[in-house]
């Protein structure tokens, strides 16, 4: 039998009385592509900070390959890979000093994370001597996804990797991630970007107000239609049109 990679049980999270993330449950199967969608504001990089001991859950638990992560951090983090939502990272180091900060963090050998890291400022793309600080957004993403990577973790959980990363980077990070998969590893990834999760991942979740509102392998979540189609079936369409913004359109009267 396989352990699943992540199982969240029950999470509930409230802020300043307002109830973020509402009885959450969601089992992410070990060899799968996991999309996370849902509306601004739905409760996603609420539950991945639960979901990666980041955020502690005023209810529930979250299960990594067995490990309970608040009973067991130590064992369930080391073999996550996590790219929070709006990571800080210490930017006055270079590409290749911030990765070989976290490798050695990660009690890799000083030479494996030379290695490791060369591959992935070179599959990536990024400039090793090249200060984090003045990288672009997108840049920053893909040092932030390296960070995740250079441990070689059995479970990615990734906030929104491909925002703001330009689309031939996007390419060889989908790249990454399916041989990832293909190698036994498992990803969890939110994005607002339908198209995407329809085509990279395997299976999705939609969240909405904290709760999930369809969960399951990405054609049967589908059922016959886009997944776009669905996603706004599922959450309501556009609250108001243009129409209401006719002060927008004054200049041409
Ligand atoms: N630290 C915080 N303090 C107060 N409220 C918060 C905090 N973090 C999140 N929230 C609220 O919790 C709800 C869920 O936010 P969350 O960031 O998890 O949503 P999201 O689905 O990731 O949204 P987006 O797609 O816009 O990134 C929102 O109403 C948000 O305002």
């Amino acid at each position: 039998m396989t352990t699943d990679a992540l199982v969240l049980q029950g999470l509930i999270k409230d802020f300043d009385g307002s109830r973020a993330v509402d009885s959450l449950s969601l089992t992410v199967p070990s060899g799968s592509l996991f999309g996370l969608v849902g509306p601004n504001g739905a409760g996603k990089t609420t539950t991945l900070s639960m979901a990666t001991g980041l955020l502690r859950p005023d209810q529930g638990t979250a299960t990594v390959l067995g490990h309970d992560v608040w009973a067991d951090p130590a064992g369930a983090k080391a073999l996550m890979g996590v790219l929070p939502d709006g990571m800080r990272l210490f930017d006055r180091l270079s590409g290749a000093e911030l990765l070989r900060y976290v490798g050695l963090l990660r009690r890799l050998p000083a030479d494996v994370v030379a290695q490791r890291s060369a591959d992935l400022l070179g599959v990536l793309g990024l400039d090793a001597d090249k200060l984090v600080v003045d990288y672009s957004a997108g840049m920053t993403k893909k040092i932030g996804l390296a960070c995740a990577l250079i441990h070689g973790p059995r479970l990615l959980v990734l906030d929104e990797p491909f925002e703001a990363v330009d689309p031939v980077s996007g390419e060889g990070i989908r790249s990454i991630l399916r041989g990832y998969v293909q190698g036994g590893g498992t990803v969890i990834l939110s994005s607002h970007v339908m198209e995407l999760v329809e085509s990279l991942c395997d299976r999705l979740a939609v969240i909405a107000q904290g709760r999930v509102l369809a969960e399951g392998r990405v054609e049967d979540v589908r059922a016959g239609e886009s997944l776009q189609q669905r996603f706004l079936d599922l959450v309501g369409g556009p609250v108001s049109g243009s129409e209401d913004l006719a002060w927008l359109r004054s200049w041409s009267d």
